[in-house]
């Protein structure tokens, strides 16, 4: 895929590289329906209305309590930067290509003008449960947090049990965080759930657990750090993907992965402000199949987001455009500036040939 330039002669797709399509990383493609690529913006472009915030959170997640992110604005509206901070350019370098496509493409065709969410429960002690849910109006699906580092089986199971109380259906990521023998036990101890996300680190462990277990295994980590997402599916190692618009470069190239996976999907957040959470809901209102809910609640985090933040109404969050305010939370000037020149090594990632 070629991304036309101003001049006419054809520079590399900000939407992943030849590189990428080697490994199996899905590529924003040209199709007939879509409109004509607009020309790669250079990074000073990006820059220009760049802000970075800091978000106060109302509980520590992934080990953090303030969500950095750099927002950007285009001719379709505004684009997210927001790789987590010990990420590699490498890999941060797709979050990129996924607010260009956001802030200068805009989203696919939507089919569906509703998209079903989860709750989004922390590895939070089990009397907390309640309160968090409480906070994601009409939802029946939780996602509990599992294996934490530091905390027991036993903790997870009544996590667990205090949010099977609470709703009809009841899912668990883990992160990476068993070994399979850890994962077969944990699952047996926990008990009937929707499915176990990432239990293991690694494709062949979800395998092998996936052939231990009856309960259904959902792929994270193993398809949005892995260098060939499809290696899931060539490993019958899950029944579930997850799936990040930022980390798979974008809304379009996350629909074309969802139509070569032979397996259910879920839209998730990667802790997105509200600017990345109208990029993930715009990919999920645009894919063909949709049966579950899907982890793009997590603005419910944000003791402030950027923008007024997707509302949860009857356990559904609606598609919009999203105008982040003009009183931002903003970053110190040293984060600030970090973000900048992370941005501008991403964007000569993206841009070599
Ligand atoms: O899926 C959800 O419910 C919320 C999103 C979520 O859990 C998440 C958010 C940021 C980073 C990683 C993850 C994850 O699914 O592991
Ligand atoms: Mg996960």
């Amino acid at each position: 895929m070629v991304f036309s330039s101003p001049t006419g002669r054809n520079k590399q797709s900000p939407f992943g590289t030849s590189d990428d399509r080697k490994k199996g990383v899905p590529t924003f493609r040209l199709q007939p329906k879509n409109p004509p690529p607009p020309s790669m913006p250079s990074a000073d472009d990006l820059l220009e209305s760049a802000k970075v915030v800091a978000l106060p959170m109302h509980t520590r997640f992934r080990g953090v309590k303030v969500r950095e992110a750099l927002i950007f604005s285009g001719p379709a509206g505004w684009g997210e930067f927001a790789p987590f901070v010990e990420y590699e350019d490498a890999e941060a370098k797709t979050w990129l290509a996924a607010g260009i496509e956001a802030a200068y493409l805009g989203p696919p065709a939507p089919v569906r003008d509703s998209v079903r969410v989860n709750a989004t429960v922390p590895a939070v002690p089990a009397e907390e449960v309640a309160g968090l849910i409480a906070r994601y109006p009409g939802v029946d699906t939780v996602k509990v947090k599992v294996a934490e580092p530091g905390q027991s089986l036993a903790d997870d199971v009544e996590r667990v049990a205090a949010a099977r109380d609470l709703v009809g259906t009841v899912r668990i990521d883990a992160n990476g965080g068993w070994s399979v023998q850890q994962a077969i036990e944990a699952v047996a101890a926990i008990g009937d759930v929707e499915y176990v996300e990432q239990p293991c680190a690694t494709v062949e462990e979800l395998a092998q657990v996936r052939r231990a277990v009856s309960v259904p295994i959902a792929a994270d980590e193993s398809i949005r750090r892995a260098g060939d997402p499809m290696r899931v599916a060539a490993l019958d190692a899950a029944d579930i993907a997850v799936l990040k618009v930022a980390p798979l470069g974008g809304m379009r190239a996350l629909v074309a992965l969802a139509e070569r996976l032979p397996m259910d999907v879920v839209v998730s957040s990667a802790l997105d402000t509200a600017v990345g959470m109208a990029a993930g809901i715009g990919a999920a209102a645009a894919l063909p199949d949709l049966d579950r809910a899907c982890g793009l609640g997590t603005g419910e985090f944000f003791v402030r987001d950027v923008a007024r933040s997707f509302r949860i109404e009857h356990g559904t969050v609606r598609p919009r455009r999203v105008e982040p305010g003009i009183d931002l939370p903003l970053a110190s000037a040293e984060r600030t500036r970090w973000w900048h020149e992370r941005l501008r090594r991403c964007h000569d990632l993206l841009t070599r040939r």
